[in-house]
C-alpha cells in the first residue's frame, strides 16, 4: 500500500498524504521540504503567511523531482482580499515559488468581520487563477458552513478543498458535512492537534494494539476517515514515522474510539474562523 491519490470534483487528483510547513522557518524550509521529498512525500503545503514559500519553490527545483508529480498549496494571505490585491499577492506566490503554478490555492480564512464580510468577491477573484492554469485548482480554507451557503448561493463555483482544524478533539462534524455535502475534500490542518493528543490513554492504547505510534494511529484515522492531511515535522524520524500509515487498518469500533474523543469547541487549538480577524503587517 501507499499513499493514496483522491480525485476532487474538477477532476484532478491530490496524494491525500502530504507535508505541512507552517512554523518552519525559512532558513530551515528548503532542507525539510528537499528530506520530505526524499522520504517519499509528494504534497506540500505552505502559505504566503508562512513566510517560506521562496524556501519550498527553492527546495523542489533543486529535487530532481518532475514538477507534475508534485501537488503544491498555497494561499492567499489575510490582508488582500479585495480583488487587485488578491490578483497581486497571487503573482507574488509564483514569482516566490517559482514553479511556473501551484496545483492548489486558497483563500485561508473568511474573515467575515471584515471588508464587509466579502469573501465571495474574493472567491470569484480566485477562480479567475484557474483560467490560463496558473492555479489548477481552487479551493477555501477554515470556511464555515453558512459561508460554504453563500458561495453556493452567490457563485456558479465550488471549492475544490476546505481546509480546516481538524483531530481527535476538535471533529469540526459540522464544517465536515457542509464540506461534503457539497462534494469539496475536506483537509485537516493540525492533525495531529500539533503533539496535543498524543498522550491521550484511548490513542495511546490503540497505538499498542497495532504496535504503532500514538501519531501513526491518528494519522491513520484521519486516513480512513476519507480526509486530506499534511502533518509537519522537522525531524526526519518524524517525517519518516509520520509517512509509514499503509501497513496498518484501523477496525471500525477503534476508528469510532478516536472520533469519540471529540471535545467540540472545547478541543479547538487555532483561532474561530467567525471571528478570526488578523491581519499581518
Ligand atoms: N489553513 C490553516 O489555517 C492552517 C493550516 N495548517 C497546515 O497544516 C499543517 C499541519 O498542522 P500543524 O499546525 O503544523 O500541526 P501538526 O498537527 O502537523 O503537528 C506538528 C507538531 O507536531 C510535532 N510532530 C510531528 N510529528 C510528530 C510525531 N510523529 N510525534 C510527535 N510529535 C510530532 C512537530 O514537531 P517537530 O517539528 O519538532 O517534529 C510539530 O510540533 C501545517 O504545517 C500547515 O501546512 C496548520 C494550521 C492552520
Ligand atoms: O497556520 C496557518 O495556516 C494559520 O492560519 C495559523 O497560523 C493561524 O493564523 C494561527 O494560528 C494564528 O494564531
Amino acid at each position: 500500500m501507499s499513499v493514496l491519490d483522491l480525485t476532487l470534483n474538477n477532476g484532478i487528483t491530490i496524494p491525500q498524504l502530504g507535508f505541512g510547513v507552517f512554523q518552519i522557518p525559512p532558513e530551515e524550509t528548503a532542507k525539510a521540504v528537499a528530506t520530505a521529498l526524499e522520504v517519499g512525500y509528494r504534497h506540500i503545503d505552505t502559505a504566503e503567511m508562512y513566510g517560506n514559500e521562496a524556501e519550498v519553490g527553492a527546495a523542489i527545483r533543486a529535487s530532481g523531482v518532475p514538477r507534475n508529480e508534485i501537488f503544491v498549496t498555497s494561499k492567499l494571505n489575510n490582508g488582500f482580499h479585495q480583488p487587485d490585491q488578491a490578483r497581486a499577492a497571487f503573482q507574488g506566490t509564483l514569482e516566490a515559488l517559482d514553479i511556473g503554478y501551484v496545483d492548489l490555492f486558497l483563500i485561508h480564512w473568511p474573515l467575515p468581520t471584515l471588508y464587509g464580510g466579502d469573501y465571495v468577491s474574493t472567491w470569484e477573484t480566485l477562480v479567475e487563477f484557474t483560467a490560463d492554469g496558473r492555479a489548477r485548482s481552487v479551493g477555501v480554507s477554515n470556511f464555515q458552513p453558512d459561508h460554504l451557503d453563500r458561495l453556493a448561493a452567490q457563485t456558479g463555483t465550488v471549492p475544490a478543498v476546505n481546509q480546516i482544524e481538524v483531530h481527535p478533539y476538535f471533529g469540526n462534524e459540522a464544517a465536515r458535512k457542509a464540506s461534503h455535502d457539497r462534494n469539496i475534500l475536506v483537509e485537516a490542518w493540525s492533525p495531529i492537534a500539533q503533539g496535543g493528543v498524543l498522550e491521550d490513554e484511548t490513542i495511546v492504547g490503540i497505538a499498542q494494539k497495532y504496535d504503532k505510534t500514538p501519531a501513526q494511529v491518528v494519522l491513520r484515522w484521519h486516513l480512513e476517515r476519507g480526509d486530506i492531511i499534511f502533518p509537519k515535522s522537522t525531524h526526519e524520524e518524524r517525517m519518516r514515522e509520520n509517512f509509514a500509515l499503509f501497513d496498518i487498518e484501523l477496525s471500525p469500533d477503534d476508528v469510532e474510539a478516536i472520533s469519540a474523543l471529540d471535545k467540540g469547541e472545547e478541543g479547538r487549538t487555532g483561532p474561530n474562523p467567525d471571528t478570526f480577524a488578523y491581519i499581518p503587517d
